[in-house]
């Protein structure tokens, strides 16, 4: 597994180490190991979730507040996303920065998504099957969301707005300004 540093601290890339041979591929999609040599603290993820999506589906920017914030590992089975994580830690020197970038089942590529960033994407191709581990259990009464296009997180989506399909939720999500006064 190769782990990378990106723009924002506490958030990496890992790309798994794939054996391909005449039967397809195998890799280890998960490994405590890698974990515990990235991360000061432990990881200790408690649920899994899967979701499929047609082309131009945003899901997102969400979050879990307070003791139910969630740290994610984020990857795509099939098809292609754009992937965002947007830092909300408070006085982080890099609050309202976000990591964009292409998960894919082509590229294997992986996010960790440590707490305290919202947390979203784009499906870019046809479907995608989209999988990712959390660290915290799913707590209706602490999801908060931003609004996709809050025009101060300056997030490219690569899509036109007639392109995308959003959640009624979602398209009525607050800006980050106002989402954490
Ligand atoms: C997240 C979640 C949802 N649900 C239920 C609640 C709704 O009745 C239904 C669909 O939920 P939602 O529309 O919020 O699903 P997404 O838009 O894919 O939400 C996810 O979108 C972005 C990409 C994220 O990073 C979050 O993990 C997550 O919020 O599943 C559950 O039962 N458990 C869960 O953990």
């Amino acid at each position: 597994m190769k782990v990378t540093e990106t723009n924002i601290e506490g958030c990496f890339i890992i790309e798994p180490k794939v054996f391909e041979d005449s039967r397809g591929y195998f890799f280890e999609s998960y490994n405590l190991e890698v974990f515990n040599n990235m991360l000061e603290q432990s990881i200790n993820f408690i649920q899994d979730n899967e979701s499929f999506s047609v082309k131009g589906t945003l899901r997102g920017l969400h979050y879990q507040e307070g003791e139910y914030a969630q740290a994610k590992l984020v990857r795509v089975i099939e098809g292609e996303v754009l992937d965002i994580a947007v830092d909300i830690r408070e006085n982080s020197p890099t609050f309202g920065e976000h990591v964009s970038l292409i998960l894919s089942g082509e590229n294997k590529k992986q996010l960790f998504v440590p707490r305290g960033f919202a947390h979203g994407f784009v499906v870019l191709s046809n479907t995608a099957l989209f999988s990712y581990k959390c660290d915290n259990f799913y707590n209706k009464d602490s999801e908060c969301g931003i609004i996709y296009n809050d025009s101060e997180l300056n997030i490219d989506w690569k899509l036109n707005n007639e392109e995308l399909v959003i959640s009624e939720k979602d398209k009525i999500l607050p800006t980050l300004k106002n989402a954490i006064l």
